[in-house]
């Protein structure tokens, strides 16, 4: 029958069918959907782009229009047509904590290209049998034992700090510094194929620029995921030479791989152990994981275990200099506690200093681990936030609603360390929520706080720093998972 219709009357009805199903689309999504009550922006209810404008063409500006939102709609607000994002402490307990069955929301992850990592599974078994076989290797007493690669990657950045001190000092980059230390100490600790981004010429090593540049593309592909295996897998003479560096980072680890796959006892010629031994060398009984997934791993601790420390590193140490009284403060301590500065001490005795440790909570605090909302589908009805919401719909609650909360923060824009001193019970400590909650919170995390602890204590006990051309403004951030800052700190070291 078709056939004997005008091509022009053929699109048409083409054009009708679909204009049909739009309305039906939009009468379902506005009327009829089981968010059709909740309130928040029209457009938002009709249609993903709403998200995707803010994330693109706002340049990760998905985080300030939430905030403009909440002001206007109250606690909780409908930002997709399945979507809700909430403004109330206690809620984000109830989603990340362990009191809601839910899965990760895969259109949000599938763009990190790390599907069957820790960080990537959205199957919460999955998750778990990961989680147990890598958990040991990041227990605390595991980290107290390769402390010492911590602190040699921040002996090689204190070396390299040094190099820009001297009777003319030049402004050294420290973010890029600082992300180098991170980058080379997860590469160095988890995989040993240190990325030694530290001996590069101010700090740009190809490979870390190319990441730290690409986060806006990653968000992307989140809103336009067609376009994830082509990125994923451009031809060598399209890419830049930082891509290709990338590339090499990612072959020199695959060809490690398959070399401890076809001969698993190699890995006893490691320095130390790593997520390899863990994943490989496993024991008797567990399978061991796909090469894919050992792949799809190092990539994701290469990914999610740099940038956070890094950020709250930054963060904090513009913070401390920018203040002479914290400064003195923090100084002093550590003067006290460490009279010999060529003696190495150690995460345990940092740990136990009160002023750093605030100093550190309040880095955290302002930095937020990662500040993009963490989108999760829920697998059961519940109640959050006195509101009923049905399985199925995705649920978020970024950092930045907690950590910005004046009623648990007063004047929370403010870095203030002494909250953290003042606050003897330790209540504060459930609303840092940097690391997140519950079963899939960071994994890393003992890492993370040898990390901090060792780059604070290092570098204002041994370094005399002063900011140089940074303002407050350079910390605006654009959500892009971790926040990507629209300045980068920079310090002149002073002999
Ligand atoms: C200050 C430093 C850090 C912060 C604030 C931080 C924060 C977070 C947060 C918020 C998550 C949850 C992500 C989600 O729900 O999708 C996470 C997950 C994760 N983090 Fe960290 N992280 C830090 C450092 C590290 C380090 C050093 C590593 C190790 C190399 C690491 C490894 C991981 C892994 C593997 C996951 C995935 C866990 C899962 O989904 O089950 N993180 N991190």
């Amino acid at each position: 029958m078709f056939l004997l219709l005008s091509p022009w009357t053929l699109v048409g009805l083409v054009c009708l069918f679909f204009g049909a199903l739009s309305i039906l689309a939009i009468v379902y999504r506005l009327l009829l959907h089981p968010l059709a009550n909740f309130p928040g922006p029209f457009l938002a209810a009709l249609t993903d782009y709403y998200a995707a404008y803010y994330d693109i063409w706002m340049a990760g500006g998905q985080v300030k229009q939430l905030e403009k939102l909440h002001k206007i709609y109250g606690p909780v607000v409908r930002i997709r047509p399945n979507q809700l994002h909430f403004c109330d402490v206690e809620a984000f307990e109830s989603i990340y904590g362990s009191s809601f069955a839910t899965t990760k929301f895969s259109p949000f992850y599938d763009c990190f290209h790390d599907r069957e990592s820790s960080f990537g599974f959205i199957d919460p078994d999955s998750a778990r049998e990961r989680r147990d076989i890598l958990s040991p290797f990041f227990s605390r007493q595991n980290i107290l034992e390769l402390e010492n690669v911590v602190q040699h990657s921040v002996d090689r950045l204190i070396s390299a700090l040094n190099t820009y001190a001297g009777l003319e000092p030049r402004p050294a980059n420290l973010y890029l510094a600082l992300t180098s230390t991170t980058m080379e100490i997860v590469t160095s600790l988890c995989l040993t194929s240190p990325l030694n981004a530290l001996d590069y010429l101010d700090f740009r090593h190809p490979a870390l620029i190319t990441f730290l540049s690409s986060a806006g593309v990653y968000f992307f592909l989140q809103h336009f995921s067609f376009v994830i295996p082509l990125a994923f897998h451009l031809p060598e003479w399209v890419q830049s030479s930082e891509m290709l560096a990338v590339g090499q980072l990612f072959k020199d680890i695959e060809k490690r791989v398959d070399h401890f796959l076809a001969n698993p006892s190699s890995l006893n010629q490691s320095k130390h152990r790593t997520i390899f031994h863990a994943l490989i060398g496993q024991k008797s009984g567990r399978r061991i994981p796909s090469k894919r997934s050992i792949l799809d791993e190092a990539s994701a601790m290469t990914a999610t275990g740099s940038d956070a420390v890094a950020n709250a590193c930054s963060v904090g140490i513009f913070h401390v200099l920018s203040n002479p009284i914290i400064r003195t403060r923090l100084t002093k301590e550590l003067k006290e506690a460490w009279p010999k500065r060529d003696v190495h001490i150690g995460f345990e005795t940092l740990e136990k200093l009160p002023y750093l440790t605030a100093v550190i909570k309040e880095s955290l605090r302002l930095s937020h681990g990662f500040v993009s909302p963490l989108p999760r589908v829920l697998r059961e009805d519940v109640f959050i936030a006195k509101r009923f919401v049905q399985a199925g719909t995705v649920i978020a609650m970024g950092h930045s609603f907690v950590h910005h909360n004046p009623d648990i923060f007063p004047n929370p824009l403010l870095f203030d360390p002494n909250r953290w001193l003042e606050d003897e019970l330790m209540i504060l400590d459930k609303y840092l929520v940097a690391f997140s909650k519950g079963p899939r919170m960071c994994l890393g995390i003992n890492l993370a706080w040898c990390e901090l602890y060792l780059i604070f204590g290092n570098l204002f006990h041994k370094l005399d720093m002063e900011i140089y051309e940074t303002t407050v403004h350079d910390f605006d951030f654009k959500a892009y998972l971790t926040p990507v800052y629209t300045g980068q700190l920079h310090v002149l070291v002073k002999p």
